[in-house]
C-alpha cells in the first residue's frame, strides 16, 4: 500500500548479446553446409583443400608459405560462397531471363575465376620449385 515497488533487476544484456553472436555463427555454418549440399563444385574445392594441406605438410612449408596458402584457399572458398549467394538471390528475384540477372551471375563467377587464378599463381610459386626439383631429381 503506497510502498515503493521493489526495483526490477536490470536485464542481463551481455549473455543475450553472446547468445545472438553464437546464433550468428550457427547461421554462418548452416550457410556453408547448405552451399556444400547444393553446389557440387564445392566438393572439388574441399578435395583440393585437403590435397593442398597434405602437400604442404609433406613439403614442410615455411610459416610465410602456409600464410600465403591459407589466405589463397580461404579466398577461393569465400569467392565461391559469395558466388553461390549471388546465384541464389538472382534466382529468387529474376527466375525469368533478364540481361542484368545474367550479368550479375557472370560477374560473380568472374570473381571466382580471378581468385582461382591468383591462388594458382600462389600455388605455383610455393609448390612449383619443389615439384620441379623432385621431377628433375627423379
Ligand atoms: N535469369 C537469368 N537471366 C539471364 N541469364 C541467366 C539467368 N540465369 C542464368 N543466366 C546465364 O546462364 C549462366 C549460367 O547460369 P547458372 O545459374 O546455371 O549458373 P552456374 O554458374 O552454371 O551455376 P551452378 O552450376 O552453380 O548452378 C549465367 O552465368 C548467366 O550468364
Amino acid at each position: 500500500m503506497g510502498g515503493a515497488e521493489p526495483e526490477k533487476a536490470a536485464p542481463r544484456r551481455f549473455p543475450a548479446v553472446l547468445r545472438k553472436r553464437a546464433a550468428s555463427f550457427g547461421y554462418a555454418f548452416r550457410g556453408v553446409g547448405a552451399a556444400l549440399r547444393t553446389e557440387v563444385h564445392l566438393w572439388f574445392h574441399a578435395a583440393a583443400t585437403v590435397v593442398v594441406i597434405g602437400l604442404g605438410l609433406y613439403c614442410g612449408l615455411e610459416r610465410w608459405e602456409w600464410a600465403a596458402v591459407a589466405l589463397s584457399v580461404g579466398a577461393v572458398w569465400c569467392a565461391e560462397l559469395v558466388n553461390t549467394a549471388v546465384e541464389a538471390v538472382v534466382n529468387l528475384v529474376s527466375p525469368d531471363y533478364h540481361p542484368l540477372a545474367g550479368r550479375a551471375k557472370d560477374v560473380a563467377a568472374g570473381a571466382v575465376l580471378v581468385m582461382a587464378l591468383a591462388a594458382l599463381a600462389v600455388g605455383l610459386l610455393v609448390f612449383g620449385p619443389r615439384l620441379w626439383a623432385w621431377a628433375v631429381d627423379a
